[in-house]
C-alpha cells in the first residue's frame, strides 16, 4: 500500500525549479533512499511532505488522502528529522526528550520506558544527563533520530540522518531503522551517504537537478546493476587487457595486476576461463563483482543529462 506518494510535485525559487515533477511513490513498511548530490533537491522535497514549504504545484498524498485533508492526529504518527539544531541547548539529553514526549502526547507512564528503549538503542544511554550543548556532532545527531523514533512513528522522514555518526552509531542506527520498518514503519530517508543507503533502502529513488531520474526497488536494482568481471594475474594485467581488447571487450585496469570487465555474463565464464588458461594467463583471482550502488547511482546521473 502507498503511504507516501507525489504526483507531479514542483517548487520553483525565482526562475529555479529546485524541485521539478517528481512524482514519487513509498510503500508501507519500505525503506526508501532518496538519493541525490547535494542541491539535487531532497532537502526541498522533505519540507513539502513535512508541509514545512508550499509546493509551486503538484500534490502530496499520505495513504492515499490529499496532505491538506490531514488531521493533526495523523501528524503524530509522523516522526522527522531534518534541520540542526535538535535539541535546547542547556538541557540534558534527558530533559531534551521528555519535553518532546510531552509535546508529542505520550502518556507520562510510557515516557520512561520509551526514552529507556530509544536512548539504548542509538547507544545514547551514557549520555543521559550530559547538556545538548556539550555534545559531539554524532551524539547530537543521535538526539535528533532520538526525537524522531520516540512516539514509535508509523512514518519517519529523516533527512541526512546518518551525517556524523561514527561506524558503530551507524550499524546501531541501521538496525534500528530496519526493525521499525520490520514493524510496519515506512521510512524515507535522502542522503548521498550511498555504502550506508545500499545496506539499508529496499527502495530507492534517484534525484538530480530537481528531477526524480529512477525510482526501483530492490529486486529491479539488483537485475539492473551491472555484474563484472574481476581478474587478479600473477603478472601484467596490462597483457590481460590487451587480449580483451582485441577480443573486442572493454575493461578497466584497477592495478598492475587487477581488471575489470564490464558486460561478462557469468554463462560466458566456463569458455572464457578456458581461453584465458590456454593464452597462459597465470590467473589468481577470477570472480564476479556486483556494481555497487554509488556506481550504479553516478552512471544513472551520467545518463540523465
Ligand atoms: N529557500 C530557498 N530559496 C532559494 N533557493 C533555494 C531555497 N531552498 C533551496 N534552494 C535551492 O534549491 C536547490 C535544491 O536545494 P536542496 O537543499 O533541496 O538540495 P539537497 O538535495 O537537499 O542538497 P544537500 O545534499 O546539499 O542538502 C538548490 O539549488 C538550493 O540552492
Amino acid at each position: 500500500m502507498a503511504i507516501i506518494q507525489t504526483k507531479n510535485l514542483t517548487k520553483r525559487y525565482g526562475m529555479k525549479n529546485s524541485v521539478c515533477n517528481i512524482s514519487l511513490t513509498a510503500n508501507e513498511g519500505e525503506i526508501y533512499g532518496f538519493l541525490g548530490l547535494n542541491g539535487a533537491g531532497k532537502t526541498t522535497t522533505m519540507r513539502m511532505l513535512l508541509k514545512m514549504v508550499r509546493p509551486t504545484s503538484g500534490e502530496i498524498y499520505y495513504s492515499g488522502q490529499p496532505i491538506s485533508k490531514l488531521s493533526s492526529e495523523f501528524w503524530n504518527q509522523i516522526g522527522y528529522l531534518i534541520e540542526t539544531p535538535h535539541a535546547y541547548p542547556n538541557f540534558t539529553v534527558e530533559e531534551n526528550l521528555i519535553l518532546y514526549a510531552k509535546q508529542r502526547l505520550i502518556p507520562d507512564s510510557e515516557i520512561k520506558k520509551r526514552m529507556d528503549s530509544v536512548l539504548q538503542q542509538l547507544l545514547l544511554d551514557a549520555y543521559r544527563q550530559v547538556k545538548a550543548k556539550d555534545l559531539s556532532l554524532g551524539n547530537n545527531q543521535k538526539i535528533g533520530l532520538a526525537k524522531a523514533m520516540l512516539h514509535k512513528p508509523k512514518i519517519l522522514l529523516l533527512d541526512e540522518p546518518t551525517n556524523g555518526l561514527d561506524p558503530e552509531a551507524l550499524v546501531a542506527v541501521r538496525h534500528s531503522l530496519i526493525e521499525m520498518a520490520k514493524n510496519g514503519a515506512t521510512i524515507f530517508i535522502s542522503s548521498h551517504l550511498l555504502d550506508e543507503m545500499e545496506k539499508l533502502a529496499n527502495r530507492i529513488g534517484i534525484v538530480a537537478n530537481g528531477h526524480l531520474l529512477r525510482e526501483l526497488n530492490l529486486s529491479e536494482f539488483e537485475r539492473e546493476r551491472q555484474s563484472n568481471l574481476y581478474i587478479k594475474v600473477a603478472g601484467s594485467a596490462k597483457n590481460l587487457a590487451d587480449y580483451f581488447t582485441a577480443k573486442n571487450l572493454q575493461s578497466t585496469l584497477l592495478s598492475e595486476e587487477e581488471i575489470l570487465v564490464p558486460g561478462v555474463s557469468i554463462r560466458q565464464y566456463s569458455s572464457l576461463l578456458k581461453q584465458l588458461e590456454l593464452q597462459n594467463f597465470n590467473l589468481m583471482i577470477f570472480r564476479p563483482v556486483q556494481e555497487s550502488l554509488e556506481s550504479f547511482f553516478l552512471r544513472t546521473i551520467k545518463e540523465g543529462h
